[in-house]
């Protein structure tokens, strides 16, 4: 089968878009489609792949695998490429619309399309979950601020948040750059998260600006995650290290974080970049 696909990135993060609104591909598996696709060499290389899909409950369904196959949730990049690209193919009108994700209900919104290929977008992301019951950590409470987790002999400060999607965020003086990969492993894959967890080391720069490295459930390293971004200013938040409104710097570039205080949804303001549309064979 031949399929048309669009390859984008939100900071660094990349994607390989589809359009199944007919159901096609879903034949085929979308796990061992993801791990072909995303292969560096003997694919189009991509963090993962998205899929638009036809939605009962909202305008539009999405559903994101990881380049190991696995599905996730939600995906904060992949969500500002994912509403570019189903603006670009004219799969829906107006710029900003519901989508049916495995988080609930998300909603982005077009600021701007420029010219080459860049396009402004706002997601409201919803709202974090803090329950540890619901993230899922495996430890009491009703929240899990700064909580020692050990892994390979060291422990760990870990402060968990849900955007849909589990991440343990870790505060650390000042980033090395050396951190997902040394210890990112190890914590994805600890017992105390039965379903992994994305992993997000951060150095707190002012109460307005962090500057976070990500090791990413089912990716790996990745040079930006966008619901580990609203993870990370939730978490630094509760920690008292900075207030709702967060600039959170990342390997790929800035996201701009609100966590307002009237509805408690959070907002995450960044670009989405079409890279190059193709063809592949599969
Ligand atoms: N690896 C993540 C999914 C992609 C999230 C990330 N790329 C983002 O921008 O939010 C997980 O398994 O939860």
């Amino acid at each position: 089968m031949v399929l048309d696909f669009a390859k984008m990135e939100g900071i660094g993060n990349d994607f390989v878009l589809l359009d199944d609104m007919d159901g096609a591909l879903g034949a085929m598996g979308y796990p061992a489609l993801a791990r072909k696709l995303c292969d560096r060499r003997f694919g189009v290389g991509a963090d993962g792949i998205i899929l638009a899909l036809p939605s009962d409950a909202c305008d539009i369904g999405f559903r994101i695998f990881n380049s190991d196959g696995s599905e996730a949730e939600m995906c904060g990049n992949g969500m500002r490429c994912f509403a570019a690209f189903v603006n670009d193919r004219g799969l829906l009108a107006g710029t900003r619309f519901t989508v049916e994700t495995k988080a609930g209900t998300i909603v982005p919104e077009i600021i701007e399309a420029t010219r080459d290929g860049v396009t402004r977008v706002c997601v409201d992301m919803g709202e974090p979950v803090l329950s540890p019951r619901k993230i899922p950590f495996d430890v009491e409470g009703e929240r899990a601020v700064s909580v020692p987790l050990t892994a390979d002999d060291r422990e760990y400060a870990v402060t968990a948040v849900s955007m849909g999607n589990p991440h343990a965020v870790i505060v650390v003086d000042r980033l090395t750059g050396d951190e997902p990969t040394t210890f990112g492993p190890s914590i994805e894959t600890h017992p105390l998260f039965p379903l992994k967890t994305n992993v997000e080391f951060v150095e707190v720069v002012s109460s307005s600006e962090v500057k976070m490295r990500v090791w990413e459930r089912g990716a790996g390293e990745t040079l930006a995650c966008g619901t580990g971004a609203c993870a990370t200013a939730v978490a630094t938040n509760l920690l008292g290290l900075t207030g709702r409104e967060v600039k959170v710097g990342l390997k790929g570039g800035d996201l701009i974080i609100a966590w307002n205080e009237s509805d408690n949804h959070i907002l995450k303001t960044g670009p989405a970049t079409l890279v190059f549309e193709g063809r592949v064979t599969v």
